[in-house]
């Protein structure tokens, strides 16, 4: 369904932080994200007042932006941010255009732009003092190595073949840290990665994140997009040097770690019956500080007749054995018992729905949930049978790292 739009002027003054600002002093729900190798930064405001959870149909959904949580097992629990004010900015944070939805409340958005008129008069200036981070205790580091290892017993036994461990970091952010600001160090550090800022006054939190993981996406042309990625080394030498994607060398187990998720997403165009896709890949691809092994699929929804294949794939495709294992079912049987810690929105998806009537959904990684000033870091590693406990630590501390050097946490 398409959201109808007018021209509102008299919000239009107002710069993106100060936006912001009132969106999040105000209690409103928004979402602000830039797309990988775009400059343009969008922002929706939810105006409703409703907390909306609910199963993502494309053909149904007025715009907005959808963030789900990692484990959704009937799909029904996605949070649908409403896009009842839409922004867009360019690289320069000029204002290129500002609408507003026509079903939204004429008095909420008079409220709205009044809170914004005071919040321009009360901006606050942002104080870079030194954050503090205790590094890991010994003990969670323990846990860890110890899950992987068990991970690793049962797959030797045949449990299953993979399963994606992930772990908590915390940082103390410095006093009154700038969430626009800290976005915008990740759209100049990341260009190729989805950058968002979603606040959720409902949990009186925001998340943001660089993640370089499409889920799915459906674009103008009736293009739907998906991808498998897996595997991961620092993009840097033992010499410190970048490493050429071409030199990039994969071991076995990484080559077979992103195989599965490959196979994976096959599967699940097989149980639609769908053959017409086209597959690139594996090659190398850089993510700020690593490296991954990425395979892209690619479908004409109008060649082939199925408008709405992102929705039936975001079905089936999420948890993908890229944030999960294979099979799925014991690997969140594992995840239960050892991980044993609520992943909230980490691996789950994220961004904007039926905007400009395109669709982009992304895996919800390199992200941390901010909470007063506190961060919460997410970071997980693909384990198979061949894989070494103290590894996938340090690979886990280099995905915290992808956030924590672009913000100048570390
Ligand atoms: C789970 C994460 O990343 C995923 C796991 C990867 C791996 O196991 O090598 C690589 C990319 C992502 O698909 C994360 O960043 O937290």
């Amino acid at each position: 369904m398409e959201t109808a739009y007018s021209q509102n002027s008299s919000i239009k003054t107002h710069s993106l932080s100060n936006l912001w600002r009132t969106a999040e002093r105000g209690g409103y729900p928004a979402a602000l994200w830039r797309l990988p190798k775009s400059s343009e930064k969008q922002l929706i405001i939810d105006l409703s007042g409703e907390d909306r959870r609910l199963r993502i149909d494309l053909e149904e959904l007025p715009a907005g932006f959808a963030i789900s949580p990692f484990l959704n097992p009937e799909s029904d629990q996605t949070r649908f941010l409403r896009a009842d004010l839409y922004f867009s900015f360019n690289a320069e944070e000029q204002l290129i255009s500002e609408e507003t939805a026509s079903h939204a409340d004429f008095w909420r958005i008079q409220a709205f732009e009044d809170d914004a008129e005071e919040d321009a008069e009360d901006a606050v200036p942002y104080s870079p003092s030194a954050p503090h981070h205790g590094p890991a205790t010994a003990d969670e580091r323990e846990k860890f190595e110890e899950a992987v290892r068990h991970a690793v017993a049962e797959m030797k036994m045949g449990a299953f073949q993979k399963v994606v461990l992930s772990r908590r970091k915390w940082v103390e952010l410095p006093k009154r840290f700038d969430h626009v600001a800290a976005f915008n160090r990740l759209c100049d550090a990341y260009p190729h990665a989805f950058v968002s800022l979603v606040s959720l006054p409902e949990s009186g939190s925001v998340w943001l994140g660089a993640t370089p993981e499409l889920l799915v996406s459906q674009d103008l042309q009736g293009t739907f997009r998906t991808m498998s990625l897996a595997a991961t080394q620092s993009a840097t030498g033992t010499d410190g040097h970048a490493i050429p994607l071409e030199e990039a060398r994969w071991s076995h187990k990484e080559i077979e770690e992103q195989a599965l998720v490959s196979r994976y997403v096959i599967e699940c165009f097989k149980k639609i019956r769908l053959r017409e896709y086209l597959e690139s890949g594996p090659r190398t691809v850089r993510a700020g500080n690593l490296l991954h092994l990425r395979t892209d699929f690619k479908v004409d929804t109008q060649a082939v007749g199925f408008p709405q294949l992102a929705t039936v794939m975001l079905d089936l495709l999420h948890p993908t054995s890229a944030v999960c294992g294979t099979p799925k079912s014991s690997a969140l049987r594992f995840l239960e018992h050892y991980e044993a810690y609520d992943r909230s929105y980490y691996s789950g998806y994220l961004g904007p729905v039926n905007i400009n009537q395109e669709t982009h959904l992304f895996v919800n990684l390199r992200t941390m949930q901010i909470e007063d000033d506190e961060a919460t870091l997410f970071a997980g590693a693909g384990i198979t049978e061949d894989s070494v406990a103290e590894n996938e630590w340090m690979e886990t501390e280099m995905k915290c790292q992808t956030l924590l050097s672009a913000l100048s946490l570390s």
